[in-house]
């Protein structure tokens, strides 16, 4: 289905209509051919497979997953893959849209996609998962490949799950191809350092703005939507910087101390398998109460859509820093612009994901191995630099915010890819 009728039968704040806002407003800074523009609203492809999955009761059941391939001009599509109740096809191909700008900002040799799997993780046994894991790999098995598409973790998704993907497609091809996924187990071909990746980037990217904005971030009050892995390991490494993290939550609500959390009895108890919910600790209030703490970084680490028109003013944060894809709408944007407020944006904040999955897929490529200290340094080097070059842009064109300003890069290399390639004569 074209991205335009998807968008016009949706309301105005789903994820797709939102990339779709995003990029043409910076349509009006990156000035880029229109046919191209016009190319780009589109995804390439999407494939929708069906998964029967033996449950461990005997029954049958049948689940959905997707795999959106968006744009492929700069590179191998490259991208998560999520397991969530409320995957649907318009979600999946704004993020692979999403994916397809973060690549090209931080400068990836990539283009972007991203794959579901409507379920619920948390009622399935580990042998449901992965019997429902290899079904999935077996459905889009013909469009992802080491030069093709490189799928990596995403929501409720992990090393071990990259592991099964691995080794489905490897029984097919007849040997071990290590480079299909990105954020395997270490032993499997993993890198040092990608676990952590995507809340170490938010950790120094939310340095990188307090040193712009001139302001310590040491002491600094935070808020954080979400303590899965992006979550809780920017929360650790925030505070390992001096920063004071005040509230954090998971989907039953949030824990909230003004005076700073305890964080590695917050960890413990989340590993034990335990939620902020039943966490014995701390104010108990809920994730909308969150999102209006007067804090210095708001940073939602969770899902899309949750700063809209309808919180927006409430949000008191003088920072936000997006960690999860897509958790501001276009609306909630205006409003933010208006009262001054700087957002980082999501295809910025969180991009040391996929970066390290990008030294992850090297190494794998190369059939050599880099220390944690190499990775580390590597992403620091790409992220802050990428963060300078937005800045920049900001400040050059004038555009009315950040997001704007990296959407101005992202869509300028990625159409000047496809004019190179001569795509469109
Ligand atoms: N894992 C990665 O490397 C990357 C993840 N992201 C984005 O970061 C976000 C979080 O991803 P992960 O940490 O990997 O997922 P995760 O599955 O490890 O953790 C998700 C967290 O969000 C909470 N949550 C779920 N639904 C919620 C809701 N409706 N309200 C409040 N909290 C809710 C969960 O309880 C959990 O604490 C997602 O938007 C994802 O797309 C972005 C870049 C890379
Ligand atoms: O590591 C990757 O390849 C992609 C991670 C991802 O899905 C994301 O950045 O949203």
């Amino acid at each position: 289905m074209p991205a335009a009728s998807i968008a016009s039968t949706m309301d105005e704040t789903t994820p797709l209509e939102n990339m779709l806002a995003q990029m043409e407003r910076a349509q009006e800074y990156a000035q880029v051919d229109p046919g191209i523009f016009e190319r780009l609203k589109y995804p390439e492809r999407t494939l929708k497979v069906t998964l029967p999955v033996r449950m461990d009761d005997g029954s049958v059941e049948v689940f959905t997953g997707y795999r959106c391939q968006f744009d492929s001009a700069r590179g191998p599509y490259k991208g998560g893959i999520r397991y969530h109740p409320s995957v649907t096809m318009e979600e999946v191909t704004a993020l692979a849209g999403w994916m397809t700008w973060k690549t090209a900002l931080v400068d990836l040799p990539y283009g972007g996609a991203k794959g579901g799997v409507i379920c619920e993780v948390k009622e399935m046994s580990t042998d449901e998962l992965r019997r429902m894991t290899r079904r999935y790999t077996e459905g889009i098995r013909r469009m992802i490949g080491p030069h093709m598409d490189v799928p990596a973790p995403d929501m409720n998704t992990n090393p071990e799950v990259m592991a099964w993907i691995m080794d489905t497609y490897s029984m097919y091809e007849g040997y071990s191809i290590p480079q299909v996924v990105t954020g395997k187990p270490l032993s499997l071909g993993g890198t040092p350092g990608r676990v952590e990746a995507t809340g170490r980037g938010v950790a120094m990217i939310t340095r990188k703005v307090f040193d712009y904005l001139e302001e310590d971030l040491h002491e600094a009050t935070i808020a954080i939507q979400g303590f899965g892995n992006v979550g809780n390991w920017a929360a650790r490494l925030l505070v390992e910087m001096g920063a004071n993290v005040v509230a954090v939550s998971d989907v039953t609500g949030a824990r909230y101390d003004p005076d700073g959390l305890d964080l590695g009895s917050l960890l413990a108890f989340s590993e034990g398998g335990g939620t902020m919910e039943g966490y014995p600790d701390a104010e108990f209030i809920s994730n909308e109460a969150l999102l209006e703490l007067d804090v210095d970084v708001l940073i939602p680490a969770a899902v899309a859509d949750v700063i809209t028109t309808d919180n927006v003013d409430d949000v008191r944060a003088s920072v936000i820093v997006e960690a999860a894809n897509g958790p501001t709408t276009t609306s909630a944007d205006d409003a933010l612009i208006e009262r001054d407020v700087p957002v980082v944006p999501d295809i910025l904040a969180n991009a040391g994901g996929v970066i390290v999955s990008y030294l992850e897929w090297v190494q794998n490529t190369q059939e050599y191995s880099w220390t944690l200290s190499q990775v580390n340094a590597d992403l620091e080097r790409r992220l802050t630099g990428s963060f300078d070059e937005v800045v920049d842009a900001y400040h050059r064109h004038e555009t009315p915010d950040l997001r704007t300003a990296a959407y101005t890069i992202a869509l300028r290399r990625v159409a000047t890819a496809h004019e190179l390639r001569g795509l469109f004569p």
